[in-house]
C-alpha cells in the first residue's frame, strides 16, 4: 500500500494549471495505474478489474427505497444549467496519479486537515443536495458511468457522504485511514471500477464541494482537497491491485439451503464457486440476481467450515429490496454474488480473557460464528452470550445456541426478551439486552463483542464501559455504517 507522502497533488487552480494527479515522475507514471473513483458502486464487470472505494460497510438489514424507478439523480439540480464554480480540468483518462501524495501538512495554522474539515462542516449542512449534485454532474459529464450504479440512487448518495465523512474523521490517523481506504479499494473490485474512473469522480466531487461549501472554498482549500483525494485514490488503487494478485474480484455462491425460521427471517447456506477465506466475526457484501448493483452486508453466521459452505441470517425489513428477496424469493439453486470479507470483530486467540457477547436479533449471527471459532481452537475460555430479541418468538436461533451450550462447558447462553415478562419464554430474562448484562458479572476481565441494531450497540458499549471494560477491548461493527443503512 502506498504511503501518503510525496507530491503536493495540487489542482489546476492550485498548481499553475498542471491538472490533477500529475505523475510525480514519468517512470512512476509508467508503472502505476491511473486513479479511480472515491465512491462508486459500479457494475461487476470484470472479475479482475481494479477498483475504487467502498464507502464503508452498509449494514445488513437494509431499509431501501420502495419504488424502483428511474435514477433519482434526475431530481438533482441540473449541473449543466448551472455549472459549478472553480471547476477544475478533467485529467485525461488513464493519466497516472502522483506517487503517494501527502494527505496533509500537519503543521501550520491552516493544515490540510483543518481546511478539509472546515469545508466538510459546511458541506454537511447541505449533504443531500451536494451528493445529488455530485451524481447528477458525474452522470451528465460521464454518461457511461451511469450503468455502473444501481437504478435507484438513494442509498448510494448516503454512501458517498459517509465514506467522505469517515475518511475526514480518520484523516489524522494514518494507520486507521490507510486500513479503511485499503478495505474500500479492495471492496470496489467487485464493482469492476477502473482506475481511470477516479479522475472523473474527483472532478465532480470538487465541483460539488465548491458549490455547496462556498464560504470555505478557495485555492488553498481546493489544493488541500486535491492532495487528499489523490492520496485517497492512490491508497485504494494500490490495495485493489495488491488484492488482485491473490483473490477474485467476487465469488459466485449457489444457495444450497434456505430455511425460513420465522416469516421474516431466513437462514441461507451457500456454496462459493472457489475457496472463500474469512475469519469468524467478519461480514461480506452480497448481491442478488434480482437487484443488480445493489449490495448489502451480512455477517457470516458460522466459523469457516471444512466443506467451505457459508451461512447467513437475513431478516426482511420493510422496503428492503435485497433482504426481502433473500427471505421470500431466494431458493436453492439461485446464485448470489459475494464481495470480499471485511470487519475486525474477530477473536484474538493469543489472549485468555473471557468473551462477553451481546447479540441482538439477527446480530446473533456473527456471535454464533465467534463461539464456533473459540470451540475450534480447542483452548477453552469463558464465553458468555446474551441473546436479545423483542419477543421469545424472535429468538429464532436459540435452539442452536443452546445446543452449542450443551456441548461446551465454557459457554453460557442467556436469552433476553425485551417485550416484557408476559411474553418472555420461561427461561428468558426480561428487559433490554444491556440491562440484562448488568445483572451479572463482574465483567471487567472480559472482552466485549456486540452485534445488533445501532441503538443496542450504543447503549451496550456505554454499559460495558460502565462495567469496567475499556473501549479498546470492546469490538463491534461500525456504528456509522449501521446508522447510515437506515436500520
Ligand atoms: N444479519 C446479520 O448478519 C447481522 C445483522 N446485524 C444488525 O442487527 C440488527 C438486527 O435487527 P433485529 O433482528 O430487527 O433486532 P431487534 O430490533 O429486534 O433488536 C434485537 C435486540 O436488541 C435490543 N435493542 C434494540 N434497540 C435497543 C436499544 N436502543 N437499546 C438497547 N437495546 C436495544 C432489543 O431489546 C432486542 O433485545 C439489524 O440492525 C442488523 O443490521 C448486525 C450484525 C449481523
Amino acid at each position: 500500500m502506498t504511503t501518503m507522502s510525496g507530491s503536493d497533488g495540487a489542482s489546476a487552480a492550485g498548481n499553475g494549471g498542471r491538472g490533477w494527479f500529475t505523475p510525480a515522475s514519468d517512470a512512476e507514471a509508467a508503472e502505476r495505474p491511473a486513479p479511480g473513483a472515491l465512491d462508486a458502486t459500479p457494475t461487476p464487470q470484470g472479475r479482475t478489474g481494479t477498483a475504487a472505494a467502498e464507502p464503508g460497510p452498509e449494514r445488513r438489514a437494509e431499509a431501501e427505497p420502495q419504488a424502483e424507478a428511474a435514477p433519482r439523480a434526475e431530481a438533482a439540480p441540473d449541473p449543466a444549467a448551472s455549472p459549478a464554480p472553480a471547476a477544475s480540468p478533467v485529467p485525461a483518462a488513464g493519466s497516472a496519479p502522483a506517487a503517494g501524495p501527502a494527505p496533509a501538512p500537519a503543521t501550520g495554522p491552516l493544515a490540510d486537515s483543518e481546511l478539509i474539515r472546515t469545508s466538510m462542516d459546511e458541506l454537511e449542512r447541505s449533504a443531500d443536495a451536494a451528493t445529488a449534485y455530485f451524481y447528477a454532474l458525474l452522470f451528465v459529464q460521464y454518461p457511461h458511468l451511469r450503468e455502473m450504479f444501481p437504478a435507484a440512487m438513494d442509498n448510494q448518495r448516503d454512501r458517498l457522504f459517509r465514506a467522505l465523512l469517515t475518511a475526514v474523521r480518520l484523516y489524522d490517523d494514518g494507520k486507521l485511514l490507510g486500513d479503511y481506504l485499503a478495505n474500500l479499494g479492495r471492496g470496489h473490485r467487485k464493482y469492476g471500477t477502473l482506475p481511470t474512473h477516479y479522475p472523473a469522480v474527483g472532478e465532480c466531487l470538487m465541483a460539488a464541494i465548491a458549490r455547496y461549501a462556498p464560504n470555505s472554498w478557495g485555492p488553498r482549500t481546493e489544493a488541500a482537497w486535491v492532495r487528499a483525494y489523490t492520496a485517497i485514490s492512490q491508497t485504494m488503487i494500490d490495495a485493489a491491485a495488491e488484492d488482485e494478485r491473490r483473490a477474485p474480484a467476487w465469488w459466485d455462491a449457489e444457495i444450497v439451503s434456505h430455511e425460513l425460521r420465522t416469516p421474516e427471517i431466513a437462514v441461507l447456506t451457500v456454496r462459493p464457486d472457489q475457496p472463500y477465506p474469512f475469519r469468524a466475526g467478519q461480514y461480506t457484501s452480497l448481491e442478488t440476481p434480482w437487484w443488480p448493483r445493489v449490495w448489502r452486508h451480512y455477517s457470516f453466521a458460522s466459523a469457516p467450515r471444512p466443506d467451505g459452505l457459508l451461512t447467513f441470517h437475513v431478516k426482511s425489513v420493510p422496503a428492503g429490496w435485497v433482504s426481502t428477496a433473500l427471505v421470500q424469493r431466494a431458493r436453492p439453486g439461485d446464485v448470489l454474488r459475494l464481495g470480499p470479507p471485511a470487519g475486525s470483530m474477530v477473536v484474538d486467540h493469543r489472549a485468555d480473557s473471557g468473551l462477553l457477547c451481546l447479540g441482538g436479533g439477527t446480530g446473533i449471527a456473527p456471535i454464533k460464528a465467534l463461539v464456533e471459532d473459540v470451540a475450534g481452537q480447542g483452548r477453552p475460555r469463558p464465553v458468555e452470550v446474551f441473546y436479545g430479541a423483542r419477543t421469545s418468538h424472535d429468538l429464532y436461533d436459540l435452539e442452536t445456541m443452546l445446543r452449542l451450550k450443551e456441548r461446551h462447558r465454557w459457554l453460557s447462553v442467556r436469552p433476553v426478551v425485551a417485550a416484557g415478562a408476559a411474553q418472555a419464554a420461561a427461561e428468558a430474562l426480561a428487559g433490554e439486552l444491556p440491562d440484562a448484562v448488568r445483572r451479572y458479572g463482574p465483567w471487567s476481565a472480559y472482552d466485549g463483542y456486540l452485534s445488533g441494531p445501532p441503538g443496542m450497540i450504543r447503549t451496550g458499549v456505554e454499559t460495558l464501559v460502565g462495567l469496567g471494560i475499556p473501549t479498546h477491548r470492546i469490538r463491534h461493527d461500525s456504528l456509522d455504517e449501521l446508522v447510515a443503512q437506515g436500520v
